[in-house]
């Protein structure tokens, strides 16, 4: 399938900052993420991709339309839920919807009808005749991408779409979008400085960092298995760490689990042996995956052990090919406070 969005040598620089550096790229369809600390060129990305800010070099398509040339069309097709407020709050949810819907060259009739399906497929009902201005911020949310869907786009950028909602909002905006995606068959990119969320939602994710691509892959490739063995046991953590070590397993612990780097598949064997000759009750031997996160970590490293915990010579404890990667880089949490 051709891709959604493509770029090519993508730039944007600004009086004092390059918003975007040679981004090239291509996004497959479904829904798409979008990743980046605040500041890292998401806005400024989708506003080039919508044919509104042209860019200082490179180039780009959008289902095929060229954004230097076809800015009209690519709008027409293109659905856009911006992250800031920018509802007049007057009138109610049902009138703004409608007029969006008209502004998009909808008929009368049309309109109203397209505006009651949206408005209803997006959860506000009664609502929706009352004035946006008493509507909390789950409900502007949800305004919002009434709007960018009533005129039945192909694809709808969706610009930070659960920012300030609470926990459970979030999940319903999360929610709503995998639908929009999966059962409206309409492509959505997303965007969030938060990875976490996007893991749940996306079939692909973009990375940018600095106005520069970091990574551009299927979901499932983020959380690929890694090389390191998980073990639990409900006690006696670290005689089973001597015994592994004993036999030249390299191990470390982690909270109340060891982590084994996975050498080879005789590694498990170990495990199940050792825990039987030490009487141990073996919990849990998982091979740990990765996190969208790690992306943003830098170059694996090993973690010392505490002292005592697993005896052996010192910097026994392997930190090579296959050591977990240290808590280094901004955690998806750090990402989202970095700014705010
Ligand atoms: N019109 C502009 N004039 C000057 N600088 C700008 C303009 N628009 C964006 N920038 C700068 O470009 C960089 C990227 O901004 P952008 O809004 O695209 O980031 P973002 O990833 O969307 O972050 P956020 O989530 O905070 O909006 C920032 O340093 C920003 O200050």
């Amino acid at each position: 399938m051709p891709p959604i969005i493509e770029t090519r040598g993508l730039t944007m620089r600004f009086p004092r900052v390059t918003a975007l550096d040679d981004l090239t790229l291509a996004a497959p369809p479904g829904v798409v993420g979008l990743v980046g600390a605040n500041g890292a060129g998401k806005s400024t990305l989708i506003k080039i991709l919508l044919g509104l800010l042209p860019p200082s070099a490179g180039g780009a398509q959008v289902l095929g339309l060229d954004i230097a040339r076809q800015g009209g069309e690519i709008r027409r097709v293109v659905g856009f839920m911006p992250e800031y407020d920018c509802l007049p709050p007057d009138v109610s949810a049902t009138e703004f919807v409608v007029h969006m819907a008209r502004m998009c060259g909808l008929p009368p009739t049309a309109a109203r009808e397209r505006a009651a399906d949206t408005l209803r497929h997006v959860g506000l009902y009664e609502e929706r005749y009352r004035p946006i201005g008493g509507y909390s911020t789950g409900m502007r949310q949800r305004v919002k991408l009434a709007q960018a869907l009533v005129h039945d786009p192909r694809l709808v950028f969706l610009d930070e779409p659960t920012n300030g909602l609470d926990p459970a909002g979030r999940d319903e905006m999360l929610g709503l979008i995998r639908r929009i995606g999966h059962e409206f068959g309409i492509s959505v990119l997303v965007t969030s400085h938060l990875l976490g969320e996007l893991e749940r939602v996306c079939d692909h994710v973009v990375v940018i960092d600095g106005g520069r691509l970091l990574r551009s892959q299927a979901v499932e490739a983020y959380t690929a298995a890694s090389g390191v063995l998980v073990v639990e046991v409900d006690e006696g953590r670290d005689d089973l760490g001597r015994w592994l070590y004993g036999r030249g397993v390299a191990v470390r612990p982690e909270e109340r689990l060891l982590m084994i780097d996975i050498g080879d598949e005789s590694v498990y064997d170990l495990v199940r042996d050792g825990s039987a000759e030490l009487g141990l009750r073996l919990v849990r031997m998982e091979q740990r995956r990765h996190h969208i996160e790690e992306v943003f970590s830098v170059a694996p490293q090993a973690v010392p052990l505490p002292p005592g915990a697993v005896p052996g010579p010192p910097g026994a404890v392997p930190g090579g090919p296959g050591a977990v990667p240290g808590p280094a880089g901004p955690s998806a949490e750090e990402l989202r406070g970095g700014a705010r």
